[in-house]
């Protein structure tokens, strides 16, 4: 396990270091450190496999590292997991939610099981299913909800308790531009009040344009963190994204694939 040499400053809305996890004979995480600080809207970036989904699990106590320690504003994950995880909201892939549920009943559980008083549930869960356009289908049970309906029915129970961090994985996936839109301008609001916001996509784009800090995590290591201008520095996040994890990857083309 991680030397604890200093405890990290609790100012600091995720500290990670040496976090790491293998499968079987696969790292899958190797070892990776980030400093979230709070405030910021931070990105996650990386190839399929990267790790990103594996280091997300892991930040949010969802997934036991191997090796390593994650602290939420000062709380240590696997020492103080009800204080770190009382302040967190988390959106992870393939996360199990309870599809039998409408989605009124999701959101509405989803608080409750955060220990909210039942008026306060009650007064949210109809903002959440306005503002993720999921007003007609509250009734509707999860199962038969779209991909796009069923991430944000997710994303809302993960917002209802207005955690101090948000970890959400590849929450615009399959959300439609509208809805996206909406949502980014939520948790834009969200940063600009202090919370802390942190996003895995694959869209380079939005990421650019929508965090100020971002991560490139390609076999399971960070490749480059911090500011967004320093990691792109000058050039486009999607320009320095792909020089970084070609020249890590070393990839070949298909020399026979032609007419
Ligand atoms: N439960 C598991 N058992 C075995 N291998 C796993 C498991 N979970 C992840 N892996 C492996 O760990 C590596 C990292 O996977 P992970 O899902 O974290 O990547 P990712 O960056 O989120 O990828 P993507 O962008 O495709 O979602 C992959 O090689 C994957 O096959």
């Amino acid at each position: 396990m991680l030397e604890n040499a200093s405890l990290p400053d609790p100012d600091h809305a995720v500290v990670i270091r040496s976090l790491g996890k293998q499968f079987g004979e696969k790292i899958a995480v190797n070892g990776i450190n980030l400093t979230i600080p709070a405030g910021s809207f931070y990105g996650v970036v990386g190839p399929n496999g990267a790790g990103k989904t594996t280091a997300m699990s892991m930040m949010t106590g969802l997934l036991r590292p191997d090796h390593g320690q994650v602290w939420m504003h000062g709380f240590n994950m696997w020492e103080s997991p009800h204080e770190a995880k009382g302040i967190l909201g988390v959106l992870v892939d393939g996360a199990v939610t309870f599809p039998r549920l409408t989605g009124a009943q999701l959101i509405t559980y989803s608080g409750l099981l955060r220990g909210m008083d039942a008026d306060v549930v009650a007064q949210r869960v109809p903002d959440l299913l306005r503002v993720m356009d999921l007003e007609e289908s509250a009734n509707k049970m999860v199962a038969d909800y779209s991909a796009g309906m069923t991430k944000k029915v997710a994303l809302a129970a993960a917002m209802i308790h207005s955690p101090k961090v948000l970890i959400l994985d590849e929450p615009f996936e399959a959300v439609d531009p509208v809805s996206s839109s909406r949502i980014r301008n939520i948790l834009n609001e969200y940063v600009q009040s202090g919370g802390t916001v942190m996003i895995s996509s694959h869209v380079m784009d939005l990421v650019e344009r929508t965090c100020d800090h971002v991560a490139v995590i390609d076999k399971g290591e960070v490749l480059a963190s911090g500011p967004m201008t320093e990691v792109t520095d000058g050039a486009s996040l999607e320009d320095r994204f792909v020089g970084m994890v070609s020249s890590h990857d070393g990839g070949e083309g298909l020399s026979w694939f032609h007419t």
